[in-house]
């Protein structure tokens, strides 16, 4: 039995981050005794460990809760869980265009920051009703009334109905669920007669059931049996099986309009499920697709190599499987000269980055190298063609560029006025135009435009440190400008070493060559001659160190007296060397590739 529309709500929960969606989530799980007690883990919507560890949510998800209002009628409340990252902002993107609604979570002691505002504009710009949510009351410093002026001021929005909860104590929280019946409204249109309309809302890879595929049935009733046609791909699956997630996952007869549920079918890979595709009966289609999205592009490539070469079948294995499960991480196979076979890697953001290579080292048990972040830039060659550059080391020969552009982003940062200083020079240090400047309360409220490579090294960072944490950032791409980008080369012993290469700004060429070659300077190990560490643009040196050379015999300690002590300490050289790399003469030692490349300015 699928249920009637106007006793469904589907509704997601946007928030900046920490402001306390997960706990909101956990308890209108357990107060609509979708979990047992017993079962009831601590943010059972972050499924993943490290999700867990570090209090982020990555992959949406969706929770059916079914909840009997105090007017007496049962209604079936959908939560579709969005991650607050702005890594992932397009997972949030896709998510609320799925549903109708969304609780808008502000901590009372904090206010609002700036995932608030980008998170909350991409809700009203997908028609949602809002319903206001105060949380974190139960702190001493939380200043409802205040919040709720400010919510009013800054978004627009009517904030007189707002709910003032504790999602930690669960003060307030039966409010909520009251607010979503009766504020929310339920889906806009659903014809069960019509044909089959879905939209694909996520996918994800299952060890026991194969590809999970995420829906919302507009049109139509979707169950067992059918064969259903993606209308983007056109591929067509028969279903083996419907269901929901309470949250655990629960088979049921058919998926009706309205409603939210997975289905089965014997897909093999999470790319052949388009996110945004629309879902149809193959026998009898509908006449017009969804609109379609766009799917999520990587913005940031780095090379991860196996920091022992023997490992490079086993990253081979790793990528390739965490690619099943996320369709925006790419990789293609890169050789480098110092760090040999590895993957040129493509991510969403920076956090999507490190997620990933804290996930193959430890999923995986893989000990890696990640070369400098780099961003997607465009080169326009002189023969009228336009190339994207995707790695500094494929950079084309400059004689046949006439020009190259780099992406830019709109960032929106807030902050306690103390900062304010701090963070404009940091904004203006890494070529920063701003575009506006005003107050929420006692913050600063800055928008600037800024390339986004300056930001993709230790921006973030910089800025929390800046503001002792108090900072607050989003950012979304906006436009490739030409920019005057060089490619400086590093080179050791007068050997470039390409996986130390990068493309820099010419204004800032010179102070990154210089803290470059300072660094490698601590880091390689004195030889038996004088090493030269350079960077260089083109064939011009802009820096310069020189490692000087050994003199001693390391051996010439042990006075010639005792063997054993001598060959133990040839051994322990050995040893030393394994995990050196061999780079002409030169032996740079892995820890040197890690520290300079891990280093921004
Ligand atoms: N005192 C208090 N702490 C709360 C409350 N709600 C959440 N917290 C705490 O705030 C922190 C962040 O809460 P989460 O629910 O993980 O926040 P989130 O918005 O889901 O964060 P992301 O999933 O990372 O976006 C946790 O340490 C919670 O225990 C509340 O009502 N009162």
């Amino acid at each position: 039995m699928t249920t009637p529309l106007d006793h469904i709500r589907n509704f997601s929960i946007v928030a900046h981050i920490d402001h306390g969606k997960s706990t909101l989530a956990d308890r209108l799980i357990q107060l609509t005794g979708a979990l047992e007690e017993r079962d009831m883990k601590e943010q059972v919507l972050d499924s993943m460990d490290i999700e867990r560890e570090r209090g982020i949510t990555i992959k949406a998800q969706t929770v059916r809760l079914n909840y009997r209002a105090k007017n007496g009628e049962d209604y079936v409340l959908n939560l579709i869980d969005t991650p607050g990252h702005v890594d992932f902002a397009y997972e949030v993107s896709r998510s609320l265009a799925a549903c109708e609604g969304s609780l808008l979570v502000v901590d009372a002691s904090q206010g609002v920051e700036a995932q608030t505002l980008a998170n909350v504009y991409q809700a009203i710009d997908n028609n949602h009703e809002i319903v206001v949510v105060l949380n974190k009351v139960d702190l001493p410093a939380a200043e409802p009334e205040r919040i709720r002026e400010q919510v009013e001021e800054v978004i627009g929005l009517d904030a007189s109905n707002a709910v003032l909860i504790s999602a930690k104590t669960g003060l307030g929280v039966p409010d909520v669920l009251e607010a979503i019946v009766h504020q929310l409204p339920p889906p806009r249109e659903g014809d069960i007669a019509a044909p089959l309309k879905a939209m694909l809302v996520d996918s994800w890879y299952d060890a026991y059931l194969g590809v999970i595929v995420l829906v919302r049935i507009i049109d139509g009733v979707m169950k067992k049996g059918q064969t259903i046609r993606m209308m983007g791909t056109g591929a067509r699956y028969l279903v083996e099986r419907t269901g929901v997630f309470k949250p655990a996952r629960v088979n049921v007869d058919e998926l009706g309009p309205g409603e939210f549920g997975f289905f089965t079918g014997s897909i093999k890979e999470v790319a052949d499920t388009r996110v945004g595709d629309t879902i149809t009966e193959d026998r009898r289609p509908t006449a017009k697709a969804l609109p379609g999205f766009k799917p999520a592009q990587p913005v940031v490539f780095c090379g991860l190599f196996p920091v022992d070469a023997a490992d490079f079948e086993d990253l081979r294995a790793a990528v390739g499987k965490l690619r099943l499960n996320d369709a925006s991480f790419s990789f293609e196979m890169e050789t480098s000269a110092a760090l040999g076979f590895g993957f040129r890697c493509g991510f969403l953001g920076l956090l999507h980055l490190e997620i990933i290579q804290e996930r193959l080292e430890r999923e995986f048990n893989l000990d890696l190298i990640a070369t400098a972040p780099s961003v997607v830039y465009r080169m326009n060659l002189i023969d009228g063609t336009t190339k994207e550059l995707h790695n500094p080391a494929d950079m084309p020969d400059v004689v046949k560029i006439s020009s190259i552009e780099e992406p830019w982003i709109r960032a929106t940062i807030l902050t306690p006025d103390d900062y304010l200083g701090g963070i404009l020079k940091l904004c203006q240090d890494r070529r920063g135009i701003q575009a506006d400047l005003s107050y929420v309360g006692k913050r600063a409220m800055l928008t600037y435009d800024l390339p986004l490579n300056e930001v993709v090294f230790d921006f973030y960072d910089r800025l929390k440190s800046i503001s002792k944490g108090y900072a607050s950032f989003d950012y979304h791409l906006t436009i490739y400008r030409e920019g005057d980008l060089v490619k400086m080369s590093i080179l050791v012993n007068d050997e470039p070493v390409d996986a130390l290469s990068m493309l820099v700004h010419r204004s800032a060429a010179e102070k990154r060559g210089r803290a470059m070659c300072e660094k490698l300077k601590e880091l390689i190990p004195q030889h038996l001659f004088k090493i030269p560490i350079q960077a260089a643009i083109g064939g011009r040196i802009i820096a310069r160190e020189t490692v000087s050379a050994l003199r001693k015999d390391v051996t010439a300690k042990c006075y010639g007296g005792d063997v054993t002590r001598k060959r133990k300490l040839l051994d322990k050289q050995k040893e030393g060397k394994k995990r050196m790399r061999q780079f002409g003469k030169v032996d740079i030692p892995q820890e040197a590739f890690i520290q300079a490349l891990k280093m921004g300015d």
